[in-house]
């Protein structure tokens, strides 16, 4: 069994249809290639708190979802607001991802300072905000990677059956 991966794109633009959502593609291939993961879901929301709950409510709850990873949302902008619906649904935070991502990302972009993705955990589904465009992606999910696998084992309970 492998480990069971939801996207979540917050983006007004990508939600009507005005932009391609390379994002979530970044993040298909890291989660195919990187962590032996497959893609159960994904959805594009617009920048609006009641429509990112429910689908990470509804990614949880009903998709069981092992990790649900978002993009976008996660700046300064006033319609940025992925951490607080994230933290609306979350039980218990992770801190250490959002903390590692940013901390990694600093030393390559100053402006990593202005997300404010959060990370944590509903139930058995570990969620992860990142940053909006293809690049930070990418340097935001490979900085926590090598620790994905032994998070999702514990949390999930399901360490023997994966065994990566
Ligand atoms: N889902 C996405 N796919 C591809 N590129 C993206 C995506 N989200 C953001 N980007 C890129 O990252 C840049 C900064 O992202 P930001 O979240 O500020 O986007 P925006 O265009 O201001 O707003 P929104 O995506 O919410 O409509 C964008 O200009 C765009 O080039
Ligand atoms: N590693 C990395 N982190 C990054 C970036 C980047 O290019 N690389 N972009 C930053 C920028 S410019 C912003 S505004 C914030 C938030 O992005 P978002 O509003 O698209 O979610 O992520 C930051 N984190």
């Amino acid at each position: 069994m492998r480990w069971k991966v939801a996207i979540l794109t917050a983006s007004d633009k990508g939600f009507r249809g005005e932009r391609e959502d390379t994002s979530a593609q970044v993040i298909r291939e890291l989660v195919e290639e990187e962590m032996n993961g497959e893609i159960i879901e994904y959805r594009i929301v617009p920048d609006e708190m009641d429509e990112i709950m429910a689908a990470l409510i509804e990614m949880t709850d009903y998709y069981k979802a092992d990790l649900i990873l978002t993009t976008g949302g996660t700046g300064l902008a006033p319609r940025d607001v992925t951490p607080e619906a994230t933290l609306q649904v979350i039980d218990r935070l992770a801190p250490g991802f959002a903390e590692a991502m940013r901390y990694k990302s600093m030393q390559k972009v100053p402006q990593a300072m202005l997300s404010r993705a959060v990370s944590g955990i509903r139930n058995r589904t570990l969620i992860l905000n990142l940053p909006g465009s293809p690049k930070g992606v990418h340097e935001n999910l490979m900085a926590v990677m090598d620790q994905l696998p032994h998070a999702l084992s514990i949390l999930t309970e399901r360490e023997k059956e994966h065994d990566l």
